[in-house]
């Protein structure tokens, strides 16, 4: 995830490749729960690693539920609607997804048990439920406050001969959890009777297409009254599937399926693939694909994957009623700036009651890119910037609106190839924390517009830290290049290879084989983790020796040129802004005295408990300056367009500070 201040996409030019989406909440817990409940075997696939399924699969192991786990796979043993372990204490944390339903079919079954949460779940209502549940003749109380958990549930003495009437216009979440218990007791019809205005029935209809693949066929009437009233049949039994495929939010595939619309491929196989949603998903954003084919997308589809591609371009305009669809709409308003004319939105008021108000966000942003927006009571009508010329780059606002965050970033496929600024990255983490580190894995940028800071200087200058912690703040990825050097002497002194001149082919063929690998700050030779071990003074002695050969150098340079990746490189060492990315928008020059860079690294090495004397360090640096400035390849001297800094007074925040505002100096981002 991204916890930067703000996250600059460079243009983006190509998209392809296969993401995996996160699985859906809603639909995790409720296939868990029908697995346990059913007779037969279930393995369950694609499961949501999350906190709320976690208390979900602890409950049902609690509640005696044989469950095996490998990864994102559950392979549970029904209880076939009978209880092993007819009492227990089941700790529910704060999973709405697990108390509702467990409420109910505990109820049912009966037994003596005990659910609880943390103290905001005994803040969450739960009344609704249990007066439905005691209308039926379940034992349930209160163990705290009326109306709240935590409960206890008793023997039940059941009458399922009048209808049930649950609330529906608070949470739909009720409804789901009596539909889902009842077919445990279903020996006649049970007529189920919503009271009021039943509110998110696409979550209700989700409970429903569940309960279908176990084998339980609710009725309803047909006409005005179809969600007023349920009927589960005489003999209802659930029955397990066998395999369940777990979908992903169908909301976060629409970033997806809308960037295989408006992207072509670099090389190779084309457009995008997403797994874990179909076409005949059961959640009703999944129609969000009728109207990115309409607007120009191709769109094949199987039973948990779409791929899509580019077919009309540009875009076709649309105007559409989204009332069917509101968040995934948003993504449609972002693929109008694509479209060959104007494209409206209608009947989205519900956007002005979200995260934030949408409408007038969205109207907000799009315009700073430089389009045409027209912002009514519930719609949206956005025209394209007329030419190239009249795109901007622009700096977007999110709100803490995880979809303005998503969909904004499609906005970098702009034909002026101008880079998009999303500020407060983070926000995405309320359904999809790694949105843009999928959106990275498919996208493709031209090199030259991946930025790439480069900060060369002495050693001990303090390139290092102040690299990493530029790299931190931006949300990019960091080349350590003496790293490389250190490593490439460590091996070559490993294979009992002098490390002088003669030697130097021998050296440099090692290069070719050399099983080097970073993992954040930690870097691997093979299968040995060598990140202490390359940063001895001797080490970097060494490093010193093996840098100056030519051959050596030549055969880091593709090693360290392919560092250059979305978002974005800092890139500390000698010759990064000489000989690696010579062209980098922005190179530094780091120095500071030779006292201050030996009482530097006298410090450093004392904290890591190596010892070390202020004399010999400071004529072992100035050997290395010596050695580094007069080599014959790539000798260390400032780039011609480097920024010179010199940090001997300077705290490293300081250094920092003065960096960043070079760099934010080079952005020309619009805010308004
Ligand atoms: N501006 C600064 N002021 C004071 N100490 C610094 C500063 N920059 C870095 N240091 C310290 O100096 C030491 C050497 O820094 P390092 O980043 O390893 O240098 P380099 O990569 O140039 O060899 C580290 O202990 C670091 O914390
Ligand atoms: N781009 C680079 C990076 C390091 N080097 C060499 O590799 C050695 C170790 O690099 P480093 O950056 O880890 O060393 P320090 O600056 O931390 O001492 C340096 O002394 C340089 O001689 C280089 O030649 N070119």
């Amino acid at each position: 995830m991204y916890s930067t201040a703000f996250l600059d996409i460079p243009p983006l030019t190509h998209a392809q490749g296969d993401v995996t989406l996160p699985g859906s909440k809603s639909i995790s817990n409720r296939v868990l729960l029908l697995a346990a409940l059913s007779s037969g075997t279930t393995t369950v696939h694609d499961l949501l690693d999350s906190d709320d399924t976690a208390v979900m699969l602890d409950a049902l192991a609690t509640l005696g539920c044989a469950i095996e786990r490998t990864g994102k796979t559950a392979r549970i043993t029904g209880l076939g609607g009978k209880l092993p372990n007819p009492s227990a204490k089941l700790f529910l944390g704060n999973a709405g997804t697990a108390m509702r339903p467990l409420t109910a079919a505990l109820a049912v079954l009966g037994g003596d048990f005990e659910l609880g949460g943390v103290a905001r779940m005994h803040e969450r209502p739960i009344g609704d439920l249990v007066d439905a549940l005691l209308q039926l003749g379940c034992d349930v109380r209160y163990k705290g406050q009326t109306g709240y958990p935590p409960l206890h549930i008793g023997l039940p003495s059941l009458r399922l001969d009048a209808p049930i009437q649950v609330r529906g216009d608070v949470s739909s979440q009720f409804l789901t959890a009596l539909l889902m218990a009842l077919p445990l007791v279903a020996e006649r019809d049970i007529e189920i009777e919503v009271l009021g205005e039943l509110i998110s029935r696409p979550y209700i209809e989700i409970t429903l297409k569940l309960l279908a693949q176990f084998g339980v066929t609710v009725s309803r009437p047909t006409g005005p009254n179809a969600w007023q009233r349920f009927t589960i049949p005489a003999g209802a039994k659930l029955q397990s599937p066998g395999d369940v495929y777990v979908e992903a939010d169908a909301s976060s595939a629409s970033y997806f399926i809308a960037l295989g619309a408006i992207s072509t491929a670099a090389e190779g196989s084309n457009g995008i693939k997403i797994h874990g949603v179909g076409a005949s998903s059961i959640q009703g954003d999944i129609r969000f694909i009728e109207a990115a084919s309409h607007m120009g997308a191709h769109i094949e589809s199987g039973p948990n994957w779409l791929h899509i591609s580019r077919k009309a371009w540009p875009l076709k305009a649309i105007d559409l009623d989204c009332n069917h669809i509101p968040d995934a709409a948003m993504t449609l308003a972002v693929m109008a700036l694509y479209a060959d004319g104007t494209t409206t939105l209608r009947n989205i008021a519900s956007w002005r009651v979200k995260e934030t108000d949408r409408l007038s966000a969205m109207a907000t942003e799009l315009r700073k890119l430089g389009a045409t927006v027209v912002e009514g009571a519930d719609f949206i009508q956005v025209t394209p910037p007329p030419t190239v010329a009249a795109w901007q780059a622009a700096s977007i606002h999110t709100y803490d609106d995880h979809r303005i965050a998503m969909c904004f970033s499609l906005a970098a496929f702009n034909p002026a190839r101008l880079p998009v600024r999303i500020e407060d990255p983070k926000c995405v983490a309320k359904t999809f924390p790694d949105y843009f580190e999928a959106l990275f894995s498919v996208t493709q940028s031209a090199e030259e517009h991946i930025p790439v800071i480069c900060i060369d200087g002495p050693t001990a200058s303090g390139k290092g830290t102040l690299a990493a912690v530029v790299a931190q703040k931006l949300g990019y990825h960091f080349l350590d290049s003496g790293s490389l050097y250190r490593i490439t002497g460590l091996a070559a002194t490993r294979a009992q290879i002098p490390l002088d001149v003669a030697n130097e082919q021998a050296i440099a063929d090692l290069l070719q084989s050399l099983p080097i690998h970073f993992e954040g700050s930690h870097i691997w030779l093979g299968p040995e983790d060598v990140s202490e071990l390359i940063r001895t003074e001797e080490a970097g002695m060494n490093a010193s020796r093996v840098s100056a050969f030519p051959m050596v150098r030549a055969a880091l340079i593709d090693l360290q040129r392919r560092f250059r990746a979305l978002p974005g490189l800092v890139a500390d060492g000698r010759d990064m802004g000489t000989v690696i990315f010579p062209v980098a928008p922005l190179k530094v020059y780091l120095t500071a005295s030779a006292a201050c860079r030996a009482e530097r690294r006298y410090k450093q090495l004392i904290s890591k408990g190596i010892s070390a004397t202020l004399p010999s360090l400071r004529a072992d640096l100035e050997a290395r300056d010596a050695r580094d400035a007069n080599r014959s390849v790539a000798p260390l001297r400032p780039a011609q367009d480097a920024k010179l800094l010199d940090n001997s007074e300077l705290s490293v925040d300081q250094s920092v500070e003065i960096v960043l505002n070079w760099w934010q100096s080079k952005q020309l981002y619009t805010s308004h």
